[in-house]
Protein backbone atom coordinates (compact mmCIF):
# COMPACT_ATOMS: atom_id res chain seq x y z
CA UNK A 1 0.00 0.00 0.00
CA UNK A 2 1.34 3.34 -0.94
CA UNK A 3 1.82 6.25 1.22
CA UNK A 4 -0.47 9.04 0.37
CA UNK A 5 -2.83 12.12 1.48
CA UNK A 6 -6.36 11.51 1.99
CA UNK A 7 -8.16 14.93 1.18
CA UNK A 8 -11.43 15.18 2.52
CA UNK A 9 -14.01 17.78 1.29
CA UNK A 10 -16.94 17.18 3.51
CA UNK A 11 -15.13 16.81 6.07
CA UNK A 12 -17.76 17.79 9.09
CA UNK A 13 -20.38 16.02 6.84
CA UNK A 14 -22.95 12.93 7.35
CA UNK A 15 -21.21 10.23 5.28
CA UNK A 16 -17.86 10.93 6.73
CA UNK A 17 -18.77 10.72 10.13
CA UNK A 18 -20.81 7.69 9.85
CA UNK A 19 -19.01 5.95 7.05
CA UNK A 20 -15.73 7.24 5.76
CA UNK A 21 -14.27 7.64 9.22
CA UNK A 22 -15.01 4.20 10.78
CA UNK A 23 -13.65 3.00 7.57
CA UNK A 24 -10.49 4.08 7.51
CA UNK A 25 -10.10 3.08 11.09
CA UNK A 26 -11.10 -0.57 10.45
CA UNK A 27 -8.39 -0.34 7.57
CA UNK A 28 -5.63 0.88 10.03
CA UNK A 29 -6.72 -2.20 12.42
CA UNK A 30 -6.56 -4.79 9.90
CA UNK A 31 -3.02 -3.15 8.84
CA UNK A 32 -4.52 -2.53 5.44
CA UNK A 33 -3.27 1.62 5.44
CA UNK A 34 0.08 2.17 5.10
CA UNK A 35 2.22 2.98 7.85
CA UNK A 36 2.78 6.98 6.71
CA UNK A 37 -0.46 8.81 5.45
CA UNK A 38 -2.06 11.97 6.45
CA UNK A 39 -6.07 12.94 6.36
CA UNK A 40 -6.44 16.53 5.59
CA UNK A 41 -10.24 16.88 6.48
CA UNK A 42 -11.66 20.15 4.69
CA UNK A 43 -14.56 22.71 5.09
CA UNK A 44 -15.40 26.28 6.19
CA UNK A 45 -15.44 26.15 9.46
CA UNK A 46 -12.62 26.83 11.30
CA UNK A 47 -11.40 24.21 14.05
CA UNK A 48 -8.43 23.18 15.04
CA UNK A 49 -6.66 19.59 15.19
CA UNK A 50 -7.35 18.40 18.28
CA UNK A 51 -11.26 19.16 17.70
CA UNK A 52 -11.29 17.47 14.78
CA UNK A 53 -9.47 14.38 16.06
CA UNK A 54 -12.30 14.59 18.83
CA UNK A 55 -15.30 14.57 16.37
CA UNK A 56 -13.72 11.63 14.69
CA UNK A 57 -13.00 9.51 17.58
CA UNK A 58 -16.76 10.62 18.58
CA UNK A 59 -17.55 9.30 15.28
CA UNK A 60 -16.22 5.43 15.38
CA UNK A 61 -17.61 5.50 18.80
CA UNK A 62 -21.11 5.89 17.40
CA UNK A 63 -19.98 3.93 13.89
CA UNK A 64 -17.10 1.48 13.71
CA UNK A 65 -17.72 -2.10 13.67
CA UNK A 66 -14.66 -2.84 15.61
CA UNK A 67 -14.60 -1.02 18.77
CA UNK A 68 -12.30 2.05 19.80
CA UNK A 69 -8.35 -0.19 20.53
CA UNK A 70 -6.95 2.44 23.12
CA UNK A 71 -3.50 0.90 22.03
CA UNK A 72 -3.72 2.17 18.76
CA UNK A 73 -6.82 5.11 18.14
CA UNK A 74 -3.96 7.90 19.38
CA UNK A 75 -1.62 6.60 16.60
CA UNK A 76 -4.56 6.48 14.47
CA UNK A 77 -5.79 10.10 14.90
CA UNK A 78 -2.61 11.65 14.99
CA UNK A 79 -2.93 11.08 11.09
CA UNK A 80 -5.96 13.52 10.95
CA UNK A 81 -5.25 17.34 10.35
CA UNK A 82 -8.11 19.56 9.56
CA UNK A 83 -7.94 22.89 6.52
CA UNK A 84 -10.95 25.73 6.36
CA UNK A 85 -11.75 25.50 2.80
CA UNK A 86 -14.85 26.57 0.62
CA UNK A 87 -14.86 24.88 -2.37
CA UNK A 88 -15.76 28.27 -4.50
CA UNK A 89 -12.48 29.97 -3.21
CA UNK A 90 -9.63 28.94 -5.44
CA UNK A 91 -7.15 30.84 -3.26
CA UNK A 92 -8.13 28.20 -0.12
CA UNK A 93 -6.89 25.45 -2.98
CA UNK A 94 -3.53 26.92 -3.39
CA UNK A 95 -3.56 27.05 0.86
CA UNK A 96 -4.33 23.44 0.28
CA UNK A 97 -1.80 23.19 -1.72
CA UNK A 98 0.98 24.42 1.07
CA UNK A 99 -1.05 22.35 3.61
CA UNK A 100 -0.69 19.20 1.65
CA UNK A 101 2.94 19.68 0.99
CA UNK A 102 3.70 20.38 4.63
CA UNK A 103 2.75 16.76 5.85
CA UNK A 104 4.09 15.21 2.56
CA UNK A 105 7.50 16.73 3.90
CA UNK A 106 7.29 16.14 7.30
CA UNK A 107 6.20 12.05 6.97
CA UNK A 108 9.00 12.07 3.75
CA UNK A 109 6.10 10.72 1.66
CA UNK A 110 5.42 10.84 -2.00
CA UNK A 111 2.91 13.21 -3.55
CA UNK A 112 0.31 10.37 -3.46
CA UNK A 113 -3.07 12.23 -3.32
CA UNK A 114 -7.01 10.76 -3.25
CA UNK A 115 -9.67 13.78 -3.30
CA UNK A 116 -12.60 12.28 -1.74
CA UNK A 117 -16.01 14.81 -2.70
CA UNK A 118 -17.93 13.65 -0.09
CA UNK A 119 -20.13 16.61 -0.49
CA UNK A 120 -23.31 18.14 -2.32
CA UNK A 121 -23.10 16.96 -6.28
CA UNK A 122 -23.49 20.47 -7.71
CA UNK A 123 -19.52 21.01 -6.13
CA UNK A 124 -17.90 18.18 -7.87
CA UNK A 125 -16.60 20.23 -10.96
CA UNK A 126 -15.96 23.43 -9.05
CA UNK A 127 -13.75 21.48 -7.01
CA UNK A 128 -12.20 19.55 -10.11
CA UNK A 129 -11.32 22.70 -11.76
CA UNK A 130 -10.12 24.21 -8.55
CA UNK A 131 -7.60 21.47 -7.62
CA UNK A 132 -6.31 21.77 -11.44
CA UNK A 133 -6.05 25.43 -11.17
CA UNK A 134 -4.33 25.53 -7.93
CA UNK A 135 -1.65 22.90 -8.55
CA UNK A 136 -3.00 20.74 -6.45
CA UNK A 137 -3.29 18.06 -8.87
CA UNK A 138 0.05 18.66 -10.44
CA UNK A 139 1.64 15.79 -8.46
CA UNK A 140 4.81 13.98 -8.72
CA UNK A 141 2.94 10.89 -7.38
CA UNK A 142 -0.47 9.60 -8.11
CA UNK A 143 -3.79 11.42 -8.07
CA UNK A 144 -7.28 9.78 -7.91
CA UNK A 145 -10.64 11.20 -7.31
CA UNK A 146 -13.68 9.67 -5.52
CA UNK A 147 -17.32 10.68 -5.92
CA UNK A 148 -20.64 9.71 -4.71
CA UNK A 149 -23.43 9.60 -6.02
CA UNK A 150 -25.68 10.69 -7.46
CA UNK A 151 -23.46 10.98 -11.19
CA UNK A 152 -25.73 13.25 -12.95
CA UNK A 153 -30.04 13.45 -12.68
CA UNK A 154 -30.59 12.28 -16.36
CA UNK A 155 -28.52 11.58 -19.38
CA UNK A 156 -27.16 15.24 -20.21
CA UNK A 157 -26.48 16.63 -16.85
CA UNK A 158 -24.50 13.17 -16.87
CA UNK A 159 -22.85 13.90 -19.70
CA UNK A 160 -21.96 17.28 -19.15
CA UNK A 161 -20.72 16.15 -15.57
CA UNK A 162 -18.24 13.75 -17.14
CA UNK A 163 -16.91 16.49 -19.77
CA UNK A 164 -16.10 18.81 -16.82
CA UNK A 165 -14.11 16.24 -14.63
CA UNK A 166 -12.52 15.16 -17.43
CA UNK A 167 -10.46 18.79 -17.81
CA UNK A 168 -8.97 17.85 -14.39
CA UNK A 169 -8.78 13.75 -14.40
CA UNK A 170 -8.30 11.07 -16.72
CA UNK A 171 -11.07 7.98 -16.62
CA UNK A 172 -8.90 5.87 -14.74
CA UNK A 173 -8.22 8.05 -11.78
CA UNK A 174 -11.74 8.96 -10.99
CA UNK A 175 -13.23 6.20 -8.88
CA UNK A 176 -17.02 6.40 -8.53
CA UNK A 177 -18.72 5.10 -5.51
CA UNK A 178 -21.18 2.76 -5.88
CA UNK A 179 -21.83 0.92 -2.24
CA UNK A 180 -23.60 -1.81 -3.54
CA UNK A 181 -20.63 -2.80 -5.53
CA UNK A 182 -18.43 -2.93 -2.04
CA UNK A 183 -20.72 -4.82 -0.24
CA UNK A 184 -19.04 -8.47 -0.04
CA UNK A 185 -21.97 -10.63 -1.06
CA UNK A 186 -22.25 -8.41 -4.43
CA UNK A 187 -18.23 -9.02 -4.47
CA UNK A 188 -18.91 -12.37 -4.56
CA UNK A 189 -20.63 -12.54 -7.42
CA UNK A 190 -17.54 -12.02 -9.67
CA UNK A 191 -16.67 -15.17 -8.00
CA UNK A 192 -19.59 -17.31 -7.81
CA UNK A 193 -19.82 -18.15 -11.66
CA UNK A 194 -16.23 -18.87 -12.41
CA UNK A 195 -15.14 -20.60 -9.15
CA UNK A 196 -17.71 -22.85 -9.37
CA UNK A 197 -18.34 -25.09 -12.58
CA UNK A 198 -21.61 -26.58 -11.13
CA UNK A 199 -23.33 -22.94 -11.31
CA UNK A 200 -21.40 -21.72 -14.08
CA UNK A 201 -23.00 -24.46 -15.90
CA UNK A 202 -26.29 -23.82 -15.56
CA UNK A 203 -26.04 -19.29 -15.88
CA UNK A 204 -27.92 -19.70 -18.65
CA UNK A 205 -31.29 -19.37 -20.38
CA UNK A 206 -31.57 -23.29 -20.93
CA UNK A 207 -31.64 -23.72 -17.18
CA UNK A 208 -32.60 -20.58 -15.63
CA UNK A 209 -36.19 -19.16 -15.97
CA UNK A 210 -36.63 -16.03 -14.75
CA UNK A 211 -34.10 -13.80 -12.29
CA UNK A 212 -35.53 -11.28 -9.76
CA UNK A 213 -33.59 -8.62 -8.13
CA UNK A 214 -35.00 -6.80 -5.09
CA UNK A 215 -34.04 -4.06 -3.04
CA UNK A 216 -36.71 -3.09 -0.72
CA UNK A 217 -36.19 -1.05 2.31
CA UNK A 218 -38.54 -0.48 5.58
CA UNK A 219 -37.36 3.38 5.62
CA UNK A 220 -39.21 5.95 4.04
CA UNK A 221 -37.81 9.62 2.49
CA UNK A 222 -36.72 10.13 6.01
CA UNK A 223 -35.13 13.88 6.46
CA UNK A 224 -34.03 14.02 2.93
CA UNK A 225 -37.24 15.73 0.93
CA UNK A 226 -35.62 18.11 -0.96
CA UNK A 227 -33.35 15.17 -2.79
CA UNK A 228 -35.65 12.46 -3.11
CA UNK A 229 -38.52 14.49 -4.67
CA UNK A 230 -36.47 15.40 -7.05
CA UNK A 231 -35.16 11.80 -7.90
CA UNK A 232 -37.41 9.26 -6.72
CA UNK A 233 -36.39 5.11 -6.71
CA UNK A 234 -35.81 5.26 -10.42
CA UNK A 235 -32.76 7.90 -9.97
CA UNK A 236 -31.91 7.01 -6.34
CA UNK A 237 -31.76 3.26 -6.63
CA UNK A 238 -32.66 2.08 -10.21
CA UNK A 239 -30.34 3.49 -12.69
CA UNK A 240 -27.32 2.85 -10.37
CA UNK A 241 -27.54 0.16 -7.79
CA UNK A 242 -30.03 -2.42 -9.82
CA UNK A 243 -28.26 -1.77 -12.62
CA UNK A 244 -25.10 -2.63 -10.82
CA UNK A 245 -26.36 -5.88 -9.34
CA UNK A 246 -27.62 -6.72 -13.16
CA UNK A 247 -24.60 -6.38 -14.68
CA UNK A 248 -23.00 -7.95 -11.58
CA UNK A 249 -25.11 -11.29 -11.71
CA UNK A 250 -25.36 -11.43 -15.57
CA UNK A 251 -21.51 -11.26 -16.79
CA UNK A 252 -19.39 -14.35 -17.74
CA UNK A 253 -15.98 -14.17 -16.62
CA UNK A 254 -12.59 -16.26 -17.53
CA UNK A 255 -10.82 -17.68 -14.70
CA UNK A 256 -8.49 -14.72 -14.26
CA UNK A 257 -10.24 -11.13 -14.33
CA UNK A 258 -8.93 -7.69 -14.37
CA UNK A 259 -10.65 -4.62 -13.62
CA UNK A 260 -10.48 -3.98 -17.21
CA UNK A 261 -12.44 -7.58 -18.26
CA UNK A 262 -15.13 -6.94 -15.25
CA UNK A 263 -16.11 -3.47 -16.60
CA UNK A 264 -16.07 -4.76 -20.26
CA UNK A 265 -17.70 -7.39 -19.37
CA UNK A 266 -20.52 -5.63 -17.84
CA UNK A 267 -20.80 -2.73 -20.31
CA UNK A 268 -21.05 -5.80 -22.86
CA UNK A 269 -24.44 -6.83 -20.36
CA UNK A 270 -25.84 -2.94 -20.29
CA UNK A 271 -25.59 -2.52 -23.86
CA UNK A 272 -27.39 -5.57 -24.47
CA UNK A 273 -30.40 -4.27 -22.53
CA UNK A 274 -33.34 -4.07 -24.83
CA UNK A 275 -34.16 -0.37 -25.03
CA UNK A 276 -37.47 0.64 -24.13
CA UNK A 277 -39.77 2.22 -26.19
CA UNK A 278 -42.31 4.69 -24.75
CA UNK A 279 -44.98 3.05 -25.86
CA UNK A 280 -44.06 -0.39 -23.89
CA UNK A 281 -43.05 1.33 -20.57
CA UNK A 282 -46.16 1.12 -19.53
CA UNK A 283 -46.51 -2.20 -19.72
CA UNK A 284 -42.38 -2.67 -18.49
CA UNK A 285 -42.53 -0.64 -15.71
CA UNK A 286 -44.31 -0.05 -12.31
CA UNK A 287 -44.23 3.00 -10.98
CA UNK A 288 -45.51 3.52 -7.04
CA UNK A 289 -45.62 5.54 -4.06
CA UNK A 290 -46.56 4.70 -0.34
CA UNK A 291 -49.83 5.49 1.42
CA UNK A 292 -50.48 5.70 5.29
CA UNK A 293 -49.67 2.14 7.21
CA UNK A 294 -47.95 0.52 9.73
CA UNK A 295 -44.37 -1.04 9.28
CA UNK A 296 -43.71 -3.50 11.95
CA UNK A 297 -46.69 -2.92 13.86
CA UNK A 298 -46.11 1.71 13.90
CA UNK A 299 -47.78 3.75 12.00
CA UNK A 300 -46.24 6.03 9.60
CA UNK A 301 -47.64 8.41 7.21
CA UNK A 302 -47.94 8.37 3.44
CA UNK A 303 -45.41 10.21 1.00
CA UNK A 304 -47.44 13.21 0.68
CA UNK A 305 -47.85 13.79 4.19
CA UNK A 306 -43.89 13.63 4.83
CA UNK A 307 -42.52 16.74 5.88
CA UNK A 308 -41.18 18.71 3.20
CA UNK A 309 -43.18 16.85 0.21
CA UNK A 310 -46.14 18.25 -1.55
CA UNK A 311 -49.83 16.64 -1.13
CA UNK A 312 -49.70 16.48 -4.87
CA UNK A 313 -46.41 15.01 -5.43
CA UNK A 314 -46.07 12.40 -8.30
CA UNK A 315 -42.51 10.96 -7.23
CA UNK A 316 -42.20 7.61 -7.80
CA UNK A 317 -41.08 5.61 -4.07
CA UNK A 318 -41.34 2.19 -5.68
CA UNK A 319 -40.42 1.40 -8.95
CA UNK A 320 -40.49 -2.58 -10.71
CA UNK A 321 -39.60 -3.22 -14.02
CA UNK A 322 -39.37 -6.52 -16.61
CA UNK A 323 -35.94 -6.06 -18.73
CA UNK A 324 -34.72 -7.97 -21.36
CA UNK A 325 -31.26 -8.94 -22.61
CA UNK A 326 -30.39 -9.62 -25.59
CA UNK A 327 -27.31 -11.84 -25.62
CA UNK A 328 -27.45 -15.98 -26.36
CA UNK A 329 -26.31 -16.53 -22.82
CA UNK A 330 -30.04 -14.77 -21.47
CA UNK A 331 -32.03 -14.64 -24.73
CA UNK A 332 -35.98 -14.92 -23.88
CA UNK A 333 -35.04 -14.72 -19.58
CA UNK A 334 -36.93 -11.94 -18.01
CA UNK A 335 -35.43 -10.24 -15.12
CA UNK A 336 -37.27 -9.01 -13.15
CA UNK A 337 -35.93 -5.50 -10.75
CA UNK A 338 -38.10 -4.05 -8.00
CA UNK A 339 -37.12 -1.60 -5.59
CA UNK A 340 -39.42 0.69 -3.21
CA UNK A 341 -39.48 2.38 0.49
CA UNK A 342 -41.63 1.48 3.25
CA UNK A 343 -42.21 -2.15 2.45
CA UNK A 344 -42.89 -4.55 5.24
CA UNK A 345 -38.95 -5.81 4.51
CA UNK A 346 -35.52 -4.15 4.46
CA UNK A 347 -34.08 -6.62 1.82
CA UNK A 348 -31.26 -6.86 -0.67
CA UNK A 349 -31.33 -10.03 -2.49
CA UNK A 350 -31.16 -12.09 -5.81
CA UNK A 351 -33.06 -14.68 -7.21
CA UNK A 352 -32.63 -16.85 -9.58
CA UNK A 353 -35.43 -19.29 -10.51
CA UNK A 354 -34.33 -22.55 -12.47
CA UNK A 355 -36.93 -24.06 -15.11
CA UNK A 356 -39.47 -26.56 -14.18
CA UNK A 357 -37.42 -29.90 -13.23
CA UNK A 358 -39.15 -32.96 -13.42
CA UNK A 359 -41.20 -34.10 -16.23
CA UNK A 360 -44.59 -33.63 -15.21
CA UNK A 361 -45.13 -37.58 -15.32
CA UNK A 362 -42.82 -38.35 -12.35
CA UNK A 363 -44.63 -36.95 -9.64
CA UNK A 364 -48.54 -35.87 -11.65
CA UNK A 365 -50.73 -34.93 -8.65
CA UNK A 366 -47.67 -32.48 -7.32
CA UNK A 367 -47.30 -28.85 -7.63
CA UNK A 368 -43.37 -28.97 -8.00
CA UNK A 369 -41.51 -25.93 -6.50
CA UNK A 370 -38.85 -24.60 -8.59
CA UNK A 371 -35.11 -24.55 -7.68
CA UNK A 372 -34.13 -21.42 -6.38
CA UNK A 373 -30.54 -20.00 -5.59
CA UNK A 374 -30.94 -16.83 -3.47
CA UNK A 375 -28.49 -14.20 -2.92
CA UNK A 376 -28.58 -12.36 -0.05
CA UNK A 377 -27.10 -9.54 0.06
CA UNK A 378 -28.15 -7.34 3.07
CA UNK A 379 -28.92 -7.10 5.84
CA UNK A 380 -28.48 -10.89 5.45
CA UNK A 381 -25.54 -12.51 3.46
CA UNK A 382 -25.70 -15.45 2.35
CA UNK A 383 -26.47 -17.86 0.18
CA UNK A 384 -29.39 -20.47 -0.43
CA UNK A 385 -30.51 -23.21 -2.72
CA UNK A 386 -33.62 -24.79 -2.63
CA UNK A 387 -34.06 -28.26 -3.99
CA UNK A 388 -36.68 -31.21 -4.00
CA UNK A 389 -36.37 -34.19 -2.27
CA UNK A 390 -38.88 -37.06 -1.32
CA UNK A 391 -40.70 -36.45 1.66
CA UNK A 392 -39.52 -38.22 4.44
CA UNK A 393 -42.52 -39.45 5.94
CA UNK A 394 -44.28 -40.43 2.40
CA UNK A 395 -42.47 -41.23 -0.50
CA UNK A 396 -45.06 -40.43 -2.85
CA UNK A 397 -44.56 -37.07 -2.27
CA UNK A 398 -42.18 -34.38 -2.80
CA UNK A 399 -40.50 -31.44 -0.14
CA UNK A 400 -38.78 -28.82 -0.56
CA UNK A 401 -35.43 -28.74 1.19
CA UNK A 402 -33.37 -25.42 1.59
CA UNK A 403 -29.32 -25.44 1.75
CA UNK A 404 -27.70 -22.54 3.15
CA UNK A 405 -24.19 -21.23 2.80
CA UNK A 406 -22.77 -18.36 4.73
CA UNK A 407 -23.67 -15.99 7.22
CA UNK A 408 -23.48 -12.17 8.51
CA UNK A 409 -20.48 -11.88 10.52
CA UNK A 410 -18.84 -8.94 12.32
CA UNK A 411 -15.99 -9.63 10.62
CA UNK A 412 -16.99 -8.99 7.66
CA UNK A 413 -16.06 -5.63 6.00
CA UNK A 414 -17.87 -3.25 4.97
CA UNK A 415 -18.69 -1.84 1.77
CA UNK A 416 -17.15 1.57 2.36
CA UNK A 417 -14.02 -0.34 3.97
CA UNK A 418 -13.53 -2.55 0.47
CA UNK A 419 -14.22 0.25 -1.30
CA UNK A 420 -11.83 2.45 0.12
CA UNK A 421 -8.96 0.24 0.32
CA UNK A 422 -9.53 -0.80 -3.31
CA UNK A 423 -9.51 2.99 -3.99
CA UNK A 424 -5.77 3.42 -2.07
CA UNK A 425 -4.42 0.37 -4.32
CA UNK A 426 -5.90 2.04 -7.26
CA UNK A 427 -7.84 -1.17 -8.28
CA UNK A 428 -11.24 -0.11 -9.96
CA UNK A 429 -13.10 -3.31 -10.58
CA UNK A 430 -15.72 -2.54 -8.25
CA UNK A 431 -15.95 1.22 -9.23
CA UNK A 432 -18.96 2.40 -11.83
CA UNK A 433 -16.95 3.37 -15.18
CA UNK A 434 -18.43 6.09 -17.13
CA UNK A 435 -19.28 3.80 -19.40
CA UNK A 436 -21.50 1.73 -17.72
CA UNK A 437 -23.01 5.27 -16.02
CA UNK A 438 -23.78 6.52 -19.31
CA UNK A 439 -24.98 3.70 -21.09
CA UNK A 440 -27.29 3.27 -17.47
CA UNK A 441 -28.76 6.98 -18.34
CA UNK A 442 -29.54 6.15 -21.48
CA UNK A 443 -31.45 2.90 -21.23
CA UNK A 444 -33.34 4.51 -18.16
CA UNK A 445 -33.71 8.41 -20.00
CA UNK A 446 -37.35 7.31 -21.70
CA UNK A 447 -38.60 6.00 -18.36
CA UNK A 448 -38.10 9.15 -16.32
CA UNK A 449 -39.12 11.58 -19.68
CA UNK A 450 -42.48 8.89 -19.43
CA UNK A 451 -42.92 9.61 -15.71
CA UNK A 452 -41.87 13.38 -15.91
CA UNK A 453 -44.65 13.92 -18.40
CA UNK A 454 -47.31 11.50 -15.96
CA UNK A 455 -47.36 8.73 -18.56
CA UNK A 456 -47.24 6.15 -16.65
CA UNK A 457 -50.03 5.44 -13.87
CA UNK A 458 -48.73 5.71 -9.73
CA UNK A 459 -49.80 2.95 -7.98
CA UNK A 460 -50.54 3.50 -4.34
CA UNK A 461 -49.57 1.01 -1.74
CA UNK A 462 -49.88 0.90 2.13
CA UNK A 463 -46.91 1.54 3.82
CA UNK A 464 -45.74 -2.18 5.09
CA UNK A 465 -46.85 -3.66 2.15
CA UNK A 466 -45.30 -5.70 -0.64
CA UNK A 467 -45.54 -3.06 -2.72
CA UNK A 468 -48.22 -2.08 -5.18
CA UNK A 469 -50.88 -5.10 -6.57
CA UNK A 470 -49.46 -4.06 -10.37
CA UNK A 471 -46.17 -4.97 -9.57
CA UNK A 472 -47.15 -8.77 -8.49
CA UNK A 473 -49.46 -8.55 -11.72
CA UNK A 474 -46.49 -7.92 -13.94
CA UNK A 475 -44.98 -11.40 -12.80
CA UNK A 476 -48.21 -13.20 -12.94
CA UNK A 477 -48.39 -12.42 -16.68
CA UNK A 478 -45.50 -14.46 -17.17
CA UNK A 479 -46.56 -17.55 -14.95
CA UNK A 480 -44.47 -15.90 -11.94
CA UNK A 481 -44.43 -14.77 -9.32
CA UNK A 482 -41.71 -12.75 -6.26
CA UNK A 483 -39.89 -14.39 -4.16
N1 LIG B 1 -24.97 10.61 3.96
C1 LIG B 1 -25.08 9.47 3.31
O1 LIG B 1 -25.41 8.41 3.86
C2 LIG B 1 -24.80 9.40 1.86
C3 LIG B 1 -24.32 10.49 1.16
N2 LIG B 1 -24.02 10.38 -0.17
C4 LIG B 1 -23.45 11.49 -0.91
O2 LIG B 1 -22.29 11.95 -0.22
C5 LIG B 1 -22.15 13.35 -0.35
C6 LIG B 1 -22.07 14.00 1.03
O3 LIG B 1 -23.28 13.74 1.72
P1 LIG B 1 -23.48 14.10 3.26
O4 LIG B 1 -22.24 13.85 4.05
O5 LIG B 1 -24.72 13.40 3.66
O6 LIG B 1 -23.75 15.66 3.20
P2 LIG B 1 -23.77 16.71 4.43
O7 LIG B 1 -24.73 17.75 4.03
O8 LIG B 1 -23.92 16.03 5.73
O9 LIG B 1 -22.29 17.30 4.39
C7 LIG B 1 -21.89 18.20 3.39
C8 LIG B 1 -20.45 18.60 3.61
O10 LIG B 1 -20.12 19.54 2.60
C9 LIG B 1 -19.44 20.62 3.20
N3 LIG B 1 -19.67 21.84 2.44
C10 LIG B 1 -20.86 22.37 2.09
N4 LIG B 1 -20.68 23.51 1.39
C11 LIG B 1 -19.34 23.69 1.29
C12 LIG B 1 -18.53 24.66 0.69
N5 LIG B 1 -19.03 25.70 0.00
N6 LIG B 1 -17.19 24.55 0.80
C13 LIG B 1 -16.66 23.51 1.48
N7 LIG B 1 -17.36 22.53 2.05
C14 LIG B 1 -18.70 22.63 1.97
C15 LIG B 1 -20.01 20.72 4.59
O11 LIG B 1 -19.07 21.32 5.41
P3 LIG B 1 -19.34 22.64 6.29
O12 LIG B 1 -20.82 22.82 6.40
O13 LIG B 1 -18.67 22.31 7.58
O14 LIG B 1 -18.67 23.70 5.51
C16 LIG B 1 -20.18 19.25 4.95
O15 LIG B 1 -18.98 18.73 5.45
C17 LIG B 1 -23.32 13.80 -1.21
O16 LIG B 1 -22.91 13.77 -2.56
C18 LIG B 1 -24.37 12.72 -0.98
O17 LIG B 1 -25.25 12.62 -2.07
C19 LIG B 1 -24.15 9.18 -0.83
C20 LIG B 1 -24.63 8.06 -0.20
C21 LIG B 1 -25.03 8.09 1.18
O1 LIG C 1 -27.91 4.88 -2.06
C1 LIG C 1 -28.88 4.69 -1.35
O2 LIG C 1 -28.97 3.52 -0.70
C2 LIG C 1 -29.80 3.39 0.46
C3 LIG C 1 -29.98 1.90 0.69
O3 LIG C 1 -28.72 1.33 0.91
P1 LIG C 1 -28.57 -0.04 1.72
O4 LIG C 1 -27.12 -0.28 1.71
O5 LIG C 1 -29.16 0.20 3.06
O6 LIG C 1 -29.36 -1.05 0.96
C4 LIG C 1 -31.11 4.09 0.28
O7 LIG C 1 -31.82 4.12 1.51
C5 LIG C 1 -30.89 5.51 -0.16
O8 LIG C 1 -32.15 6.13 -0.43
C6 LIG C 1 -30.03 5.57 -1.40
O9 LIG C 1 -29.66 6.91 -1.64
Amino acid sequence: MDAMTFVLFGATGDLAKRKIYPALYNLFLDGKLASSFTVIGLGRREIADPDFQASVKDSLKNFSRKPIDPSHIDSFLSAFHYSALNVNNVDDFKKLLGVAQKYESELGIPENRLFYLSVAPEFFETIADNIKASGLGDTKGWKRLIIEKPFGHDLESARSLQANLNRSFEEEEVFRIDHYLGKPMVQNLEVLGFANPVLQALWNNRYIANVQITANELVGVEDRAGYYDTSGAIRDMFQNHMMQLLMMVTMHLPHRSTPEEVRAKKKNIIKSLRPISKDKINTQIIRGQYGPGFVKGVEVPGYRDENGIGPDSHNDTYVAARLKLETPFWEGVPFYIRTGKRTGEKSTRIVIEFKEPLKASTFPDEVIPPNLLTIEVNPEERITLQLNMKDKNNSKHLEPVVMEFGGSSKETPEAYENLIYDALLGDSTFFAHWDEVELSWAWVQPVLDAFAANEVPLHFYPAGSDGPDAAHELLAQDGYKWW
